[in-house]
């Protein structure tokens, strides 16, 4: 039997979402969540999705990422479908930050693990996350191919002039400070199916790609090659976010030291936890603003607005600096179901050949489509994303690869 199944797992800061899929037909068998890890309240979701699967919950205290991907590896046990299956080909691990070295999905082995555990301080939210589900799943699959996907891979192409910071070029050398970019693979994978969905080759089109998750990234992608892009050495800079600033003046930092009397410690949980949507009105997800809003709450209004300032001045730049846009593709929690903040992004822009049709903004679906009126120059996409199956794809094909090697 050819194994054709890959495990994908997606582990947050305080999360794992994971995916098993059979490559074959990219068939879901399984999908599910962890969420609030640590917590006394953490959540398992397990929805199996052969016939006669039911959903499962479990609500019980998890503390850690290696009880949640035990407790993930039992459930699927339950289906039959666990990890000690003869067609499982590999286990496909999304990690944050590989630096300037991973530019492909990559075998791990212990060089693997050692650069991505020397990256922790730049992504201390989401690395330490990554490596224990590595660690947990080679526990319980020494044998098996375990691949590292990179949310930095798809930026790796960025040109110096935007890479780079304008900073002391020795000490940035020294300490390896450049913009990474993250949120790679959703934003390849959105560029390429906002290309299909326009009927054209990739390597025809310029898209900037909004990613509005509770991470938010946006990229400019000429051609299928991403060439500039809103997150920087970490995943704090660039759009306001659910819980993080995104940009602001770097001196603000030294003014909350010298006359704040903060510590960097404090500064950085108060810049990536306490800030952004929650930090302006005290709440991080979009339906609970836009609620906010309709019943007249002035602090949700504003946060609203400062969001989408931030949103419209990111679309301007990428539009200059790709010079010719095709289109402008909005992904992730935020960006595929929230209307208002597509609507208000592009609010105006008719001069650059942007605007969306209220009714066909207004529809909800799962499938990609076009938001902007007929014959606009510029297309509005909706696209969902999927990076979960990227990142199978992009395993699978790694193993395949090896195991033709392997047999010449
Ligand atoms: N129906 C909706 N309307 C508006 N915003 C939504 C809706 N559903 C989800 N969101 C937003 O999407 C966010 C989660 O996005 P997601 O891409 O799942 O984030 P992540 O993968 O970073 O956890 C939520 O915090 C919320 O703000
Ligand atoms: C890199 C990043 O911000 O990821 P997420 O949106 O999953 O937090
Ligand atoms: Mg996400």
């Amino acid at each position: 039997m050819t194994a054709t199944r890959i495990l994908v797992l997606n582990s947050g800061s305080s999360s794992v979402k994971y995916q098993l899929l059979d490559m074959r037909d990219d068939a879901r068998l399984a999908v599910g969540l962890v969420e609030r890890i640590g917590e006394e309240t953490s959540r398992l979701k397990h929805t199996p999705l052969t016939e006669g699967g039911r959903a499962r919950e479990q609500n019980r205290a998890i503390a850690d990422h290696d009880e949640a991907l035990k407790a993930v590896a039992e459930e699927l046990a339950r289906d039959g479908l666990g990890l000690d299956s003869p067609e499982l080909a590999a286990i496909g691990h999304r990690v944050v930050h590989g630096g300037q070295l991973f530019t492909q999905p990559t075998v791990i082995d212990g060089a693997v693990l050692g650069e991505v555990e020397r990256l922790i301080p730049v992504a201390p939210l989401h690395n330490p996350a990554n490596l224990t589900g590595i660690r947990t799943a080679m526990s319980l699959r020494p044998d098996l191919p375990q691949v590292a996907v990179f949310d930095t891979a798809f930026h790796t192409t960025m040109p110096e002039s935007a890479a780079r910071y304008a900073i002391d070029v020795a000490t940035a050398d020294e300490h390896r400070i450049r913009r990474y970019g993250f949120h790679g693979t959703s934003h390849a994978y959105v560029s390429r199916r906002t290309a299909e969905l326009l009927g054209r080759r990739p390597e025809e089109v310029n898209v900037i790609v909004l990613h509005l998750g509770n991470g938010a990234s946006a990229s400019a992608v000429r051609g299928g090659v991403c060439v500039d892009t809103s997150m920087g050495l970490t995943p704090l800079e660039g759009l306001v976010m659910g819980t993080r600033s995104g940009d602001v003046d770097p001196a603000v930092i030294f003014h909350l030291m010298r006359v704040g009397k903060m510590s960097a410690d404090e500064i950085d949980v108060l810049l990536n936890k306490k800030s952004g949507l929650t930090g302006l009105c005290g709440d991080n997800d979009m339906r609970e603003i836009r609620r906010r809003i309709d019943e007249g709450d002035e602090a949700a209004r504003l946060a609203f607005e400062i969001y989408v300032h931030r949103l419209k001045k990111y679309i301007g730049a990428y539009y200059a600096v790709l010079g010719r846009v095709d289109a402008v593709a909005f992904t992730a929690g935020v960006g595929e179901n929230a209307a208002p903040v597509r609507e208000a992004a592009v609010a105006g822009l008719q001069e650059l050949g942007l605007a969306v049709d209220g009714e066909l903004n207004a529809v909800r679906s799962d499938e990609p489509r076009i938001v902007s009126p007929e014959h606009a120059r510029v297309a509005v996409a909706v696209v969902p994303t999927d990076e979960e199956l990227e990142i199978a794809r992009q395993t699978y094909a790694l193993v395949a690869n090896r195991a033709g090697e392997h047999h010449d």
